[in-house]
């Protein structure tokens, strides 16, 4: 199992990626280690996506370090030869809300007050073509497209109807969901198993891999825009005001 634990709310920072990049890694090259579940320690929170203050007010080398970790994530989670379960133990926007959709499997606690979903558009900003990819293998092109354009948060009833997650447990029953769906898919072949989920992501997984330095500088010229520091930066005062 693997515990994101960055109180107060599991922002990926720098940081946090790296040191995530480096257990999935030392999983990945365990041969005992089959399949890993993620979660969160934090209460009520999965995570709230990408630490919003690593893409603000930064140098663009900065911007350039950060972004090559959150591609490795992706590229690290999405790819897994592990089975990979999502037990969704609270909200998760945004690059949260990525990482659950780029696991095999995702059960959520059937509380209303949690929402998942890519709401990079309220922030101002767009998600890459390869959160929008991750997302529409799940959920299908026209829920992805309407979901994106309104940079929508779903509660987690909701984001059962859609299909954005598999299930909903109440919470206290959310490990053991997690443990038997886990026992499920470890019951088959490794090879087989494997192969097919090489065979349903490579595309995606290519596209980003044929594509990542202009990626990279995409994002860099984007985020270090005046406009785009501007909404960041209103939308962190927005944060902070809700909260008093
Ligand atoms: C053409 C295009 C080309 C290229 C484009 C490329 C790229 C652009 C796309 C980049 C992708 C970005 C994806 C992201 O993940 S952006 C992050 C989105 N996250 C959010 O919107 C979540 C915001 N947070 C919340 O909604 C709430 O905090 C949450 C529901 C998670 C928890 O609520 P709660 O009431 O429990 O806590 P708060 O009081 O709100 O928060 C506590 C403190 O934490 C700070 N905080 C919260 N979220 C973040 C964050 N994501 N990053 C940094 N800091 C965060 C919050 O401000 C509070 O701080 P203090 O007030 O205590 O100092």
């Amino acid at each position: 199992m693997m515990k994101l634990k960055s109180p107060p709310v599991n922002s990926l920072s720098l940081e946090l990626l790296t040191e995530f990049a480096i257990s999935l890694e030392k999983l990945e090259n365990n041969r005992a280690c089959r399949g890993v579940i993620i979660t969160s320690s934090v209460p009520k929170i999965f995570s709230s996506g990408l630490d919003i203050t690593e893409m603000c007010g930064k140098s663009m080398e900065h911007y350039t370090e950060f972004w090559r970790a959150v591609q490795e994530i992706w590229l690290r989670v999405y790819s897994s030869s592990m089975v990979t379960v999502a037990a969704v133990n609270g909200s998760s926007p945004a690059g949260g809300c990525l990482i659950a959709l780029s696991c095999d499997y995702r059960i959520m606690a059937e509380n209303p007050k949690f929402s998942i979903g890519l709401n990079e558009a309220q922030l101002g900003i767009v998600a890459p073509f390869w959160f929008k990819d991750t997302f529409v293998n799940v959920v299908g092109h026209r829920i992805a497209e309407r979901s994106l354009q309104l940079g929508s948060l779903h509660s987690a009833p909701e984001a059962h109807k859609l299909g954005l997650v598999d299930e909903l447990v109440p919470e206290e029953k959310l490990m053991e969901k997690a443990a038997a769906v886990m026992a499920q898919w470890l019951a088959l072949p490794d090879h087989a198993r494997q192969l097919t989920k090489t065979m349903m992501r490579k595309p995606v997984v290519d596209r980003l891999v044929a594509h990542r330095e202009e990626d990279i500088k995409n994002f860099v010229t984007f985020i270090s825009k005046e406009s785009i520091q501007k909404s960041l930066r209103m939308y962190m005062e927005m944060l902070k005001k809700r909260k008093s």
